[in-house]
């Protein structure tokens, strides 16, 4: 990737992923619609620029993280945004969650002003995003893919080029649907082994140890048995995530009656309040549902 790197949204993603490219000497350029969230970046080495606008034109490749679909069009669309200077020979990576509609409708108006557009969305957190261990799920124009590995093999442990603009969103969702199902299935099974007499730690060292041990019950597990739902994966955005994932569900006529009570259990931790925190922190909804206290 020559040139400067424009980056739209430092959110914990974008915070940690531009972070990671400065690290390994990459120029990059920020915007974030909360300005003051550029501060930390320049004190590390970025430029700073006043709006999308002005750092697609400064930068050949523009990439964006941002929370959810209605922000991913802002900065594109709206005043200021990133079609007042995209043109040929200028590419733009989003690598939000978004649905496969938003993607396609993005791309088109990239496409339509002679840029080129690749979705890029994201499986893995927090750290992995600081320690460059994610994996990117990409889809659209191959020549920009190409041209942007050298930042994507920073920032990631794996890419797959999965085709046109669209299934990059799809399989993003898909997945997020099937962790989304296991958080509450994790959530009832503490529950139950607590309710039930059991030492929670010890079903933890149990799970780990068989055919259904994974990264997330390891990591999750210990802080969700304390109470401690510091956001890396916001559960507002889980939710959104469930949401899309059933809105694809509901486009190709896939019942998904174990994703929509998951959904229904992240509805209702966003109800109590808890959007902001960890997703884990849907353990709470589990535990008190409904009519309970
Ligand atoms: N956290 C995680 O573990 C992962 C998250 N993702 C996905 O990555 C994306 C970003 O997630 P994350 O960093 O956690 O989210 P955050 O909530 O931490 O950050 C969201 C970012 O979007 C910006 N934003 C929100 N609304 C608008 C808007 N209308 N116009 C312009 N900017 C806006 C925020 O700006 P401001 O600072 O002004 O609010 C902020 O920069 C989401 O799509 C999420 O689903 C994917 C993989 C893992
Ligand atoms: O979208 C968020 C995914 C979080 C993860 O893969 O751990």
């Amino acid at each position: 990737m020559e040139g400067e790197i424009g980056f739209l949204g430092l959110g914990i993603m974008g915070k940690a992923i531009s972070m990671n490219l400065l690290r390994h000497g990459f120029k990059v350029t920020v915007w974030n619609r909360t300005i003051s969230r550029c501060d930390e970046l320049v004190e590390h080495g970025a430029s700073m620029a006043e709006t999308p606008a002005a750092v697609v034109k400064k930068c050949k490749y523009t990439i964006a993280m941002l929370s959810d679909p209605p922000a991913a069009f802002s900065v594109v669309f709206d005043k200021d945004g990133v079609l007042e200077q995209i043109c040929h020979g200028k590419g733009y990576i989003d690598m939000s969650t978004v649905d496969c509609d938003t993607s396609m409708k993005i791309g088109e108006a990239i496409t339509s002003k002679g840029g080129y557009f690749l979705e890029a969305p994201v499986s893995g957190s927090k750290k992995p995003a600081e320690d460059g261990q994610l994996v990117i799920l990409a889809a659209g124009e191959k020549t920009l893919y190409e041209e942007a590995l050298p930042a994507f093999d920073v920032m990631g442990k794996k890419s797959f080029f999965l085709g046109k603009v669209g299934n990059g969103a799809k399989m993003k969702l898909v997945v997020n649907m099937i962790m989304g199902s296991m958080m509450n299935a994790f959530s009832e099974g503490l529950i139950l082994a607590d309710k039930s007499g059991l030492n929670s730690q010890t079903l933890l060292d149990v799970l780990d140890l068989g055919a259904i041990a994974n990264p997330m019950f390891k990591m999750k597990g210990p802080t969700m048995i304390q109470k401690n739902y510091s956001p890396a994966f916001p559960l507002k955005h889980q939710q959104k995530d469930m949401r899309l994932a059933l809105a694809l569900g509901d486009e190709n006529s896939v019942s998904m009656p174990v994703a929509a009570a998951a959904n229904e259990a992240f509805k209702k931790a966003r109800s109590m309040g808890l959007g902001d925190l960890d997703f884990s922190a849907v353990h709470e909804a589990v535990k008190f549902p409904e009519g309970s206290s």
